[in-house]
């Protein structure tokens, strides 16, 4: 229990961070822990992995990934603690291993959309989108990068030194430089943290911004998302739940203490309605944000099992 305890504790705090990255790290957390529980019943073990998903599922609301993850791993049908044990194991790293296939796949698919000569712009930090950019690069397209900083954790700063490391040529801008140099971009490449049925796409705050200037400027906007990043209790019409982060990501206490009249308003993501996205590039093929209730409906839906 203390390993997972730790794990939520790194996903909670952003130590362990982006939506695919904390999916894995739950599907990891949820494996180990199975392999080494010590039960004398099934009802036992059945409460010991729902009280773990439930740990690890309430770290951060709104990456559907993450609960995705979780119900993907955790699921067994056996009623022997060995053979439910086993199943876990298995289905984690299948999650795993899938989670790993997609990146590469989505890296390959939607770099044959980028032109040579394009200029991308990217918010935040998504192993997805760069899987995009850095496939089209190292199959010889002259591309180059804006990447916004992305306040308040400046995700973009881990952006800006991965595409470094590739010797992309990269220009870092602030989150509300993005409309100044919308008119000098191609295309604007993004992760996901969920996508609903209805096709909106929720990622870090401030992606709203992008699309909208994308979509003024007649700019392409692409979302790089697996498919685990679709949301089925969207079908139903639950709502996704925006994150809100402490005050203090974004000033001093000390100085917010001085301030009586001032609060702060820190929502960790917003949403882009779907008419802003021309295309969702995903490990099975790119797809428009309209085909995002088939996704789930054929890819995620049987295997979650009821919503
Ligand atoms: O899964 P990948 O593509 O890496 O990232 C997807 C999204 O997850 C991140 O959330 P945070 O920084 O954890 O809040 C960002 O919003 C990013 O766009």
């Amino acid at each position: 229990m203390q390993k997972v305890k730790e794990t939520a504790e790194k996903i909670r705090t952003m130590e362990i961070r982006g939506a695919g990255r904390i999916a894995k790290a739950a599907a990891e957390a949820i494996r180990d822990y199975a392999a080494e529980l010590e039960v004398t019943s099934m009802e036992e073990f059945s409460a010991k992995i729902k009280e773990v998903s439930d740990l690890l599922i309430s770290t951060r609301p709104t990456a559907v990934s993450l609960p995705n993850a979780v119900k993907l791993a955790s699921k067994y049908s056996s009623d022997n603690v060995e053979d439910a044990r086993q199943e876990i194991i298995k289905n984690a790293n299948l999650f795993i291993e899938r989670a790993d296939r997609a990146l590469e796949k989505i890296g390959k698919i939607g770099s044959r959309r980028i032109q040579d000569g394009d200029v991308i712009m990217t918010h935040c930090n998504s192993h997805a989108a760069l899987s995009i950019i850095t496939t089209a690069f190292e199959s010889g397209k002259d591309i180059s990068v804006y990447s916004t900083e992305s306040r308040p954790r400046c995700q973009g700063i881990l952006t800006i030194r991965h595409l470094n490391d590739f010797g992309i040529p990269t220009t870092l801008i602030v989150d509300s430089a993005v409309r100044y140099y919308m008119k000098d971009v191609d295309k604007v490449i993004v992760g996901a943290d969920a996508i609903a049925a209805n096709g909106a796409l929720v990622n870090k705050i401030g992606t709203s911004q992008l699309a909208l200037a994308a979509h003024e400027a007649r700019k392409s906007f692409m979302v790089a998302a697996e498919t685990f990043k679709f949301s089925p209790s969207t079908i139903v019409g639950n709502p996704i739940e925006i994150e809100e982060r402490d005050a203090e990501e974004i000033i001093d206490p000390a100085i917010l203490k001085e301030l009586p009249h001032v609060q702060v308003r820190n929502p960790a993501f917003d949403f882009t309605p779907a008419e802003y996205i021309d295309m969702i590039v995903t490990d099975i093929g790119i797809i428009p944000p309209a085909m995002a209730y088939t996704v789930i409906k054929e890819h995620l839906g049987w295997e979650l099992g009821e919503i």
